[in-house]
């Protein structure tokens, strides 16, 4: 492991009664592995950002790059915290941060005045040529796209080869277009440079575009700490199901069938599904499921109907929310070139491949 994040707990000053800012959250990070954090604001991302630049303190647990540690507090009370600059941590700000009165080459090179001026100028050209924007090198931030700015501000933060990189909300100042444009952008070049990097968004798009391991907070808990596709098929928690994706819960019964358990939805039964829950797994088998808008598809032959809600232009989707005649909710993407009414009933099924079930949430 190249970056250990050990139980941290951070609290602020004046708040030692109060709930901790970031409790016991533990990661891992890989040498070049990105990582992102992603939660509701005030869930304690930018907090335990900034313990790990150095930037706040923590009351215990430990920080450690390649089995240093720069912050600890041992359960007998020792200390360590290793301050910003000697981290070799770089880190890269919503607000871009350059210096307005320096060119974009000495914005460069503004983290790299020890190394002789030949280093120097080949390191600010070869920074800017990974981020590319080699030809506004004279230029200054202002004669600058946003986008060009948090590229040039990349380029400043990876100039001095900095052992692990930190980004909060790197793309919240750009418009929606260019945000996820950036955010891939960004990932190559990390992925080039082969930086290890922990990334703080509360953009979803954002976070599966840049992160190889996303970690989803919630009042100061890291939730789960997982890959795209398991955040999405495999969510540990509920607060998780409920952030990532377009879903809802459904009452359900999971029962025996001559063929293996089956989930009995208001849609029907989920059957022939892998690693279904047993029926004991439930008092009763009675849970609640949880249905994706991808799970449900459109099928006029079904006898299952639902009337449109709601319906929201996705491009090549809609996002539909439905009513079912016993009154539960389900949202379906639909291709948009089935463009239904409001208060059309539609035909539906769904077709669940992964099923994700959790107590009822009165009995929870
Ligand atoms: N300097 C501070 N002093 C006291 N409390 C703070 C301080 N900074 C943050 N907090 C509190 O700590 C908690 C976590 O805040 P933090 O900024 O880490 O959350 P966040 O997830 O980054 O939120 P956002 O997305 O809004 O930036 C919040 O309850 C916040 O009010």
């Amino acid at each position: 492991m190249f970056l250990e994040i050990e139980h941290v707990v951070i609290r602020y000053p004046g708040s030692a009664t109060a709930r901790a800012a970031v409790e016991s959250v533990s990661l891992t990070l890989q040498p070049g592995e990105i990582g992102v954090l992603i939660g509701p604001s005030g869930c304690g991302k930018t907090s335990l950002l900034r313990a790990i630049a150095g930037l706040e303190r923590i009351e215990s647990g430990r920080v450690a790059i390649g089995g240093q540690a720069l912050s600890a507090v041992s359960p007998q009370g020792e200390r360590v915290h290793l301050p910003p600059e000697r981290r070799q941590i770089g880190m890269v700000f919503q607000d871009y941060a350059l210096f307005p009165h320096l060119s974009v080459a000495d914005n460069v090179a503004f983290g790299i005045a020890h190394l002789g001026r030949q280093d120097r100028q080949r390191r600010v050209t070869e920074m800017l040529d990974l981020v590319g924007l080699g030809s506004v090198a004279e230029r200054y931030p202002h004669q600058l796209s946003g986008g060009q700015q948090q590229r040039i501000a990349l380029a400043r933060a990876l100039a001095p080869q900095p052992r692990l990189l930190l980004l909060d909300e790197p793309f919240s100042n750009l418009d929606v277009d260019l945000r996820e444009r950036l955010a891939q952008e960004v990932r190559a070049i990390l992925k080039q440079a082969s930086t290890t990097a922990l990334l703080v968004t509360h953009d979803q798009m954002e976070a599966f575009a840049v992160g190889d391991v996303i970690g989803v907070m919630q009042h100061g808990r890291l939730e789960q700490w997982d890959d795209a596709y398991h955040l999405y098929h495999r969510p540990a928690t509920r607060f998780v199901a409920d952030f990532i994706g377009h879903g809802v819960f459904t009452p359900a019964q999971i029962v025996s069938a001559a063929d293996g358990p089956v989930v009995r939805t208001p849609l029907g039964d989920l059957a022939d599904i892998a690693e279904c829950p047993l029926p004991n797994a439930y008092p009763g088998g009675e849970c609640e499921v949880l249905l994706r808008a991808d799970d449900i598809v459109h099928d006029d032959a079904s006898p299952v109907k639902a009337r449109i809600e709601r319906k929201a232009f996705r491009g090549s989707e809609f996002l539909y929310t439905l009513r079912l005649a016993s009154g539960e909710q389900v949202l379906a993407h639909v291709p948009s070139h089935h463009d239904h009414s409001l208060g059309e009933w539609i035909g539906i099924r769904p077709e669940v491949d992964h099923v994700v079930t959790f107590p009822r949430e009165a009995a929870a």
